[in-house]
């Protein structure tokens, strides 16, 4: 059995991609008992705590497990606690490149975990404040990192990235078909 240990539906949407038959079993981690670490490895280390909370409970199962951040300048941007900070983080962004890492962790009975962390670059557009309203009124800010999503209206945002599109959207579907085929 496959666990996707993630409510993320755009994680459930990109695993079909790659895997036929999964199930769905979200992680209950408290992410803000995490220590302040470089966005690589905190991606790595939420990856690692989601898949020991499932393992608990699935022990037989192989786990599925991901999380993506946005970095700035060696800054972690995950959700945005509401419009206002949405709108200075787009502000941020405008006219710069940032970093998106997913770490993303499959773990298998009596084997030790893969693990792998994945970045992509997006540079924005240099954007106006009516453009970053204009943006914010599609709602579409609200549960993305880096308050914004490349797969819907942010698209717009984007000029570019280098890397893994996916990645961006919050799984890095090649780099994870090649851990789950080596295993
Ligand atoms: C930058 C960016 C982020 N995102 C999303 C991907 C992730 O779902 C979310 C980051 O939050 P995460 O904490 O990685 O994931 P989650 O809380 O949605 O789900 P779970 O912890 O149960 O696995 O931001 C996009 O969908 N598009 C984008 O362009």
């Amino acid at each position: 059995m496959i666990i996707l240990g993630s409510r993320s539906p755009r994680r459930q949407e990109l695993l079909r991609l790659i895997v036929p038959d999964f199930e769905v079993q979200p992680a209950q981690i408290d992410e803000r008992a995490l220590p302040i670490l470089p966005a690589p490895e905190y991606v790595a280390s939420l990856a690692a705590e989601k898949g020991a909370d499932l393992a608990k409970r699935y022990p037989m199962a192989t786990i599925i497990t991901a999380d993506t951040m946005v970095s700035y300048q060696h800054q972690l941007l995950g959700k945005p606690a509401n419009r206002q900070a949405a709108f200075d983080t787009l502000h941020m962004l405008s006219g710069q490149v940032h970093e998106v890492y997913t770490g993303v962790q499959v773990l298998q009975p009596k084997q030790p975990a893969t693990r792998a962390v994945v970045e992509t670059k997006v540079w924005f557009w240099p954007l106006t404040a009516a453009e970053i309203e204009a943006y914010l009124d599609t709602n579409e800010y609200r549960d993305k990192a880096g308050s914004y999503g490349i797969q819907g209206y942010g698209a717009r945002l984007v000029e570019r990235i280098d890397g893994d599109f996916y990645n961006v959207v919050g799984l890095p579907v090649s780099t994870l078909a090649r851990m789950l085929r080596a295993n």
